[in-house]
């Protein structure tokens, strides 16, 4: 178990940007961390990933396989996406072939546009964490550390990162990220850390079965080959992930809104090829000891 005990951090005589940080993050959990803009969750991330060190308080228990993606991931290379992975395999331990296939693999589910062979420096925002992403996966982590991993990702992508996430927290790895919208924090954590005024909180834990509350709702083309109507899923209420696999569009939303979705997708000319709920998997465990600390 990652801990960290009474954790402070400030730069040189600056202003304490994190203080007395109290956190235990074990293996299966998935963990968000929120705060405005300049709050200290970057400063928080790098110290658990071992990036930077507390001025005052101690972490340990950190695992050896972290995957980790910053919030900014600077490209300036030219070497491609492919070579990038595996050189990045091969320091982590895997033979060339191997993370080849393995950065082809994730880079593959992430669907990069823009060519793997093409320069690092010439991939836009979004491939560019894509790869960022798939650097970070490339060993299965025991801690996975995500700083806004869904800015600049396509809607497509929002549902592989959601993917690798419950994969990672299923194979008993730990997952921490930020992200500034509640509904995403929500839906995938377990606890929810808030960060203010430099004081770390667990805000939210979820509830057993909230997770369960989400149905998976799967459309495509109607059998008559009527055009359905191009529609902005994820701007939709309730609607948490939405996919692209194999022409079909994958939706997870909440229970309570799942009735009104349906209802648009049809009236959208989609046609319903299935319908699963509830979905999640497996469960965030969530210990009431540490939210009453
Ligand atoms: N190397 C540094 N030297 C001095 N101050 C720093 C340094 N790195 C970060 N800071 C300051 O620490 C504070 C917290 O920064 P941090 O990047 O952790 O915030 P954040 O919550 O991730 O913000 P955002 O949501 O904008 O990404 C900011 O005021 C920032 O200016």
């Amino acid at each position: 178990m990652l801990r960290c005990e009474a954790v402070g951090k400030r730069h040189g005589r600056g202003r304490w940007i994190l203080r007395d940080v109290d956190m235990e993050i074990a293996a299966g959990d998935v963990l968000a961390v929120v705060g405005g803009n300049g709050s200290g969750k970057s400063t928080l991330l790098r110290i658990l990933v071992g990036l930077s060190r507390p001025t005052s308080g101690s972490v340990s228990g950190r695992p050896s396989h972290i995957g980790y993606v910053p919030d900014r991931f600077t490209a300036h290379d030219r070497i491609s996406a492919i070579s990038y992975l595996t050189h990045m395999g091969r320091i982590r331990g895997l033979s060339a072939s191997a993370a080849r296939a393995r950065g082809n693999h994730l880079l593959e589910r992430l669907s990069l546009v823009g060519g793997r062979d093409a320069p690092l420096r010439t991939l836009s925002k979004g491939n560019a964490q894509k790869v960022a992403l798939a650097q970070a996966l490339l060993v299965r982590p025991d801690l996975l550390v995500l700083d806004e991993p869904w800015s600049g990702l396509d809607t497509s992508a929002h549902g592989v990162l959601s993917e690798f996430i419950d994969e990672t927290a299923a194979q008993g790895g730990a997952v921490v990220f930020t992200d500034h919208r509640e509904a995403i924090t929500e839906t995938h954590a377990g606890g929810v850390y808030v960060i203010s005024g430099g004081r770390v909180t667990l805000h939210h834990s979820r509830h057993a079965g909230d997770r369960a509350s989400m149905v998976e709702l799967v459309l495509t083309v109607p059998p008559t080959g009527v055009v359905p109507v191009e529609t902005n899923w994820s701007a939709l209420p309730g609607v948490v992930d939405s996919a692209l696999r194999g022409g079909e569009v994958v939706l997870r939303v909440t229970r309570e809104h799942s009735d009104a979705v349906l209802l648009t997708a049809l009236r959208h000319r989609w046609s319903v090829a299935g319908l699963t709920g509830p979905v999640g998997g497996h469960d965030h465990r969530f210990d009431a000891r540490r939210a009453a600390r």
